[in-house]
């Protein structure tokens, strides 16, 4: 049986609530649902249909995407869920090619998303391209190597993040473009944010916030909640950190060194970090860090001339890629990628391939996280020119690793 897929407009947000209520078993904070519909990008918005009945939905948010080298528009897809009724009847399956459909013929080239099981994607054409740590720092022994960076200019201001919106937003725009994964955030994100209407469902107290600031402005900024707690009588309080940013290595340090030295809290808990998170190198006791490791963002080329044209590439490149790509037939074929540091150019051709690729293994590669490598290694790829896979691997690697850090 299949089922109709129609873009739908402002009207169907009950619906889309009630998708999205039974999907994921959520039961929205007071404002929340109001919050999230202010979010949605109705024109970009598709559902399937039982009937009358929304049974399925998708949708995206259009985002400025900082890649290797360039920024770059990126579908960011979000809302995806599917009624318990009917689930594993493909219903994902079909508004998944209908949106990549709608995309390409929106003349978007790359598509992003956080998955919220490593499993489901893949058979998209979409591919791991960032991973992320969660980890866990104990107070006592938290020491930072001896030669951190210090600059005696620097002092921490104690603030109420709202009351700093302007400030905080400066400073997040004037560090987007550093990495790639990372993506500009609108008035919504900071109105979701810092409002912190849901704080209550956090159980850990109020978004408190420090900034760290010089004579000549603000250097960087730290998020964070505390959930209070006594041990036995003694404090065993829990930092829960929400994001830190900074301009510069001293700014960064000087954050983190607050945050690790606040009274009555006895561990810093951070999830969604970067995986070359600065805070590895500055702590003297790396085993202090107990840390674990997950995929982050998917990435989908939707058009895989224009995508891999979009970026730069760590070395020069210049090979044949044979796509493999059911989903997306339109990117199917033999592509010509001519590179380098400076920019690219990527074409169809007939001539004979270098390396034949599942589009997602391009996908995974897209930011420069590597993984090209790993696929690899794992003897997942086939190269026909020998040397040409680990050329390809080398040149879309990038420094510093992708990192988004801000779930859509
Ligand atoms: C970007 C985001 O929004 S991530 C959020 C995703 N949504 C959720 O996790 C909410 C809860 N889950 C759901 O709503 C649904 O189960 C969905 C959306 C994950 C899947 O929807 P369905 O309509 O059941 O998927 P569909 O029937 O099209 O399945 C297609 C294939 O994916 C597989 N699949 C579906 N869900 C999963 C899953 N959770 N894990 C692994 N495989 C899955 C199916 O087995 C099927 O495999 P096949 O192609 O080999 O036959």
């Amino acid at each position: 049986m299949t089922y109709p897929i129609r873009q739908i407009d402002e009207s169907a947000w009950p619906s889309i609530n009630r998708v999205a209520e039974e999907a994921f078993s959520w039961t929205p904070a007071p404002g929340q649902s109001a919050r999230y519909k202010a979010q949605t990008e109705f024109d970009r918005s598709l559902a399937a249909f039982d009937g009358e009945e929304m049974i399925g939905h998708t949708s995206s948010f259009g985002f400025t995407m900082t890649v290797p080298g360039a920024r770059v528009p990126v579908a960011g897809v979000t809302w995806v869920g599917v009624l318990p009724s009917h689930r594993r009847r493909g219903v994902l399956s079909s508004l998944m090619r209908a949106q990549l459909a709608d995309l390409r013929d929106r003349g978007e080239h790359v598509a992003a998303l956080y998955a919220s099981e490593s499993s489901i994607y893949g058979r998209y054409g979409y591919g791991r391209a960032s991973s992320h740590l969660s980890f866990r720092i104990d107070k006592p022994g938290s020491a930072f190597v001896r030669d951190w960076p210090q600059d005696p200019a620097l002092r921490i201001r104690v603030v109420k993040p709202a009351d700093v919106r302007s400030d905080i937003e400066k400073l997040f725009a004037s560090v987007v473009a550093r990495r790639p994964g990372r993506y500009d955030h609108n008035a919504a994100f900071w109105d979701s944010v810092l409002g912190d209407e849901d704080f209550d469902q956090h159980g850990a107290g109020p978004l408190r916030g420090l900034l760290a600031e010089d004579d000549g402005g603000v250097r960087g900024y730290a998020l964070f909640r505390v959930q209070q707690k006594w041990t036995d009588g003694i404090a065993d309080g829990e930092l829960r950190l929400r994001g830190v940013e900074a301009t510069d290595p001293a700014a960064y340090a000087l954050l983190w060194r607050s945050l690790l030295d606040r009274d009555l809290v006895s561990q810093v808990v951070a999830h969604g970090r970067p995986v070359d998170d600065p805070i590895i190198a500055l702590l003297a006791d790396q085993r202090r860090l107990r840390v674990a490791v997950q995929d982050e963002l998917w990435v989908r080329l939707v058009d895989v001339d224009r995508a891999l044209a979009s970026r730069a590439y760590t070395t020069p490149v210049d090979l044949v890629i044979e796509v493999e790509d059911d989903v997306c037939p339109w990117n199917a074929g033999r592509h010509r990628l001519t590179g380098g540091p400076s920019g690219a150019t990527c074409e169809p051709v007939d001539d004979a391939p270098d390396v034949t690729l599942p589009v997602a293994a391009l996908g995974s590669a897209y930011l420069g996280d590597g993984q090209l490598d790993e696929h690899l290694a794992a003897g997942l790829l086939r190269e026909h020119s020998p040397g040409a896979l680990r050329a390809l691997a080398v040149a879309m690697s990038w420094s510093p690793k992708p990192w988004c850090g801000s779930g859509f």
